[in-house]
């Protein structure tokens, strides 16, 4: 046979192939795992969110959000959270490798997390065009929320998802990043940390290399800085939730949901089932 019709007698490079195969197809298959699992655990497709930009709430529906009470606001801001971390503990325990974590890991990495995974989420949900996001049926801006009474967390959470949408993050991206921001070894409380940051290693490995295929390494180094806004934020919320509870101390346990309550305060209440 003519050189060029040689078979490929490199037994170097065939080595290389079936020594990396393996973790590239546990690789894609983790990937492809955890896109299907956001796609199946999201509330709203992103082409729903995006074909619905143009319903734009109007001033007198915007003043009647600015007559609510502080009470009625925290409550339907609070009833929209719950509902939306409901959909994240799903796509949590469809995440290959979580439920082989034990109960209180699960427990500390949704804690710690879930508040995380909705902002990011959020982005999808954010017109970054005239700085307007989806709540309650239409598209609006800060000002909806303005009785809430933390305009400082408010504007915090619009910049923080007008920085994200600058990225043109794809679903993949987000299904990722989500994953990589849930599986985070470093909370505190877990028991077992190097079970943890295996599977946060499967992730974030899986990540590098859709984000390397697709040539948007790029990407990696501003996601990271965007880790350190997700913490400030969630430490902002907690902090206004707080001060918002001191005033009201009985009212916490009759304005929101149990789950809210057990996730975002230290409440004795029964654990999380
Ligand atoms: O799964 C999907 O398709 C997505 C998931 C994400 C959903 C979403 O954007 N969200 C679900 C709940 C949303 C949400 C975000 C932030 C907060 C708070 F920060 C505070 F209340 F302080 F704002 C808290 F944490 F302190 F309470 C509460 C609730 S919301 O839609 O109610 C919303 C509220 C305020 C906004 F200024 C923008 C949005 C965000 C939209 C649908």
């Amino acid at each position: 046979p003519s050189p060029d019709q040689q078979p490929v007698n490199a037994p170097g490079l065939t080595c290389r192939l079936v020594c990396v195969l393996p973790s590239l197809l546990s690789s894609d298959c983790l990937t492809a795992n955890i896109v299907k699992s956001h796609r199946e655990t999201c509330q709203y497709r992103v082409e729903e969110l995006q074909a619905l930009r143009w319903k734009v709430f109007s001033r007198e529906e915007v003043l009647a959000y600015q007559s609510k009470s502080v009470e009625e606001m925290w409550q339907r801001c609070a009833y929209r959270l719950t509902d939306s971390i409901q959909y994240v503990v799903e796509f949590a325990k469809r995440i290959d490798g979580f439920l082989e974590l034990s109960q209180n890991d699960q427990i500390v990495l949704l804690k710690g997390g879930s508040l995380e995974v909705v902002l990011v989420r959020m982005c999808r949900s954010f017109n970054p065009d005239n700085g307007t996001v989806f709540f309650e049926g239409k598209y609006g801006g800060t000002e909806v929320f303005k009785s809430l009474g933390c305009n400082d967390l408010i504007a915090s959470i619009f910049e923080f998802s007008q920085s994200l949408c600058a990225l043109h993050l794809s679903e993949q991206e987000v299904a990722l990043f989500t994953a990589v921001v849930l599986l985070n070894p470093e909370r505190a409380w877990l028991q077992d940390k190097e079970k943890v940051a295996r599977l946060h290693s499967h992730v974030d490995v899986a990540f590098k290399n859709t984000l390397q295929r697709s040539h948007r390494d790029t990407v990696l180094s501003k996601l990271s800085q965007k880790t350190l806004q997700l913490k400030s934020l969630c430490s902002l919320h907690i902090d206004r939730l707080r001060s918002f509870l001191e005033l009201r101390p009985l009212l916490a346990h009759s304005l929101f949901p149990p789950l809210y309550h057990e996730l975002f305060t230290d409440s004795p209440d029964a654990p999380l089932e």
